[in-house]
């Protein structure tokens, strides 16, 4: 084992601020910070005041000092905390200073992850104040408080609970062979599978709607030249961002902009209008277009009523294979067309007819985006991630793999081997059961000082 180092990062965002703040964290920490003050420490969880000096005695900074003694820190290693003045130059100074004392430079994540090997917190949490930092809506930055506090946590917990008490019935089963058959097939062992193969899927459902909150969703909106896309986005945003003109083609590249629509993070997308073209620039906008519409969760396809356009006849021409839940018509200048906004069917498609001009008809269509999203705000709603989610598919996989072995062949070794590899699935999730690559691309993710 390589020894543990002492790891010192800026915790605070570099630029200016009132405070900025450096940890430190390993074994080496309060004798770097005695040296870095030439003073004892003050006693531990008490701030102190003192002067920050470099190797000649000169003060870099003064500010205040805060240790936290072994186990009972963040880290669960010794860590102090160097409050001084928030600058790049000098807190950068008070660093270089306190690597020349010794520390080394933390990498990203260091400090989650030492708290995570330290059991301070379990992989969700540690991936929580990650999300939190990067919530993006306040509904995204309360479920990620929610899982930092254990909640999604405590779920997974029951459901492996759930799981190994079943597993302990199939080992026993196996381990008395003389009454297996009776054993695995008195209905016992399959209301026990039941019961976790539903317990997973709640959970599941929960964390879809936290992945949803962290991921946000992203929204492109497409359509021919002129069709009032730019000024669908800029009534959507609630701000003028895209330029508008009545000139066909006046959008060239794509535009993104980041709303949140009863809290759900969205990335509103606008490209340039589709179009056979042969102006160059155009063409490569168009090309950017194609791009984003690939890889859209939902794409709004809008035309204008005014015109003979025929919106299924569109949506064939620019995307021929499109999955039909992913597209929304919007029917566009509606009071021009003298027609009121409203919601309909067009063969399947769902239809919205409004007007981005006059901003009527938009609370329809935030309606069916968050629809579309399957996004219901819950008051337990906890953060969650893809990783998770994959977890739990290949938990469910597992799962129904030892149903078969149970009903169809009466195989309780197959079975057992089966729950074994659900356990592991789920038990990636809080990192109880870890790959070391996860560990790393995980913390590595974070910002520095995290
Ligand atoms: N100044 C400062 N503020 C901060 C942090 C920090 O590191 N420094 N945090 C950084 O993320 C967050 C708080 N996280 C923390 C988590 C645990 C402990 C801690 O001392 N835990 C001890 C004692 C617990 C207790 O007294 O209840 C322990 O777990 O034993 C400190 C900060 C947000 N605010
Ligand atoms: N009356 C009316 N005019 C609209 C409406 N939406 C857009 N327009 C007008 O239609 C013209 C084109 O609007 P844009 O938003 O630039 O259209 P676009 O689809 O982004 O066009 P390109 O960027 O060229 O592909 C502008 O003159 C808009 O003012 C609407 O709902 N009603
Ligand atoms: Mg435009």
């Amino acid at each position: 084992m390589t020894p543990t180092t002492t790891i010192a990062a800026i915790a605070t965002p570099q630029g200016r601020g009132g405070v900025g703040v450096i940890r430190l964290s390993g074994p080496n920490a309060f004798a770097i910070a005695e040296a870095l003050t030439s003073k004892p420490l003050p006693a531990p969880r008490m701030a102190a005041f003192r002067q920050f000096c470099d190797a000649q005695g000169e003060v870099i900074d003064e500010g205040l000092i805060l240790c936290f003694p072994a186990p009972h820190s963040f880290t669960g290693e010794q860590v102090v905390e160097v409050q001084g003045h928030g600058g790049v130059v000098v807190q950068n100074a008070l660093l270089t200073r306190l690597l020349s004392l010794g520390a080394t430079a933390a990498r990203a994540g260091e400090f989650s992850l030492r708290a995570f090997e330290n059991g301070k917190m379990d992989l969700v949490q540690a991936e929580a104040i990650s999300d939190l930092i990067d919530a993006s809506s306040q509904a995204a930055a309360r479920s990620a408080v929610r899982s930092l506090q254990g909640a999604f946590s405590a779920r997974v917990n029951a459901v492996l609970e759930q799981l190994i008490h079943l597993r302990l019935h199939v080992e026993a089963a196996i381990d008395f062979p003389e009454e297996e058959i009776d054993f695995l097939a008195d209905g016992r062992i399959l209301t026990l599978l039941e019961q976790v193969q539903e317990a997973v899927a709640q959970v599941q459902k929960s964390a879809k709607q936290g992945q949803l909150l962290r991921e946000g969703l992203q929204v492109v909106i497409a359509g021919k030249p002129n069709a009032g896309k730019s000024s669908l986005l800029n009534a959507l945003a609630g701000v003028d961002r895209a330029i508008v003109t009545d000139i066909a083609g006046t959008t060239r590249d794509v535009l993104h902009e980041k709303i949140t629509l009863n809290g759900l993070p969205i990335t509103l997308t606008d490209t340039a209008g589709l179009r056979e073209t042969g102006d160059i620039v155009e063409q490569e906008g168009i090309k950017r277009a194609y791009k984003e519409i690939e890889q859209a969760d939902l794409l709004l396809l809008v035309y204008d009523l005014t015109t003979d356009d025929d919106p299924l006849a569109l949506a064939d021409g620019f995307f021929h294979q499109l999955d039909h839940k992913r597209l929304l018509l919007i029917a566009n200048k509606a009071d021009l067309a003298g027609q009121t906004p409203q919601q309909d069917e067009l063969n399947g498609f769902r239809r919205i007819v409004l007007s981005a001009r006059q901003e009527s008809g938009l609370e329809t269509l935030i309606q069916a985006i968050s629809a579309h999203a399957g996004y219901q705000p819950e008051e337990t709603t906890f953060i969650a991630r893809t990783r998770h989610l994959d977890a739990m598919m290949r938990c469910q996989q597992h799962l129904a793999d030892a149903r078969v072995q149970l009903v169809e062949f009466y195989a309780g070794e197959l079975m057992a081997e089966a729950l074994r590899l659900a356990q592991n699935a789920l038990s990636e999730i809080t990192g109880e059961f870890s790959a070391d690559d996860l560990l790393g691309k995980i913390f590595g993710s974070f910002c520095i000082g995290k």
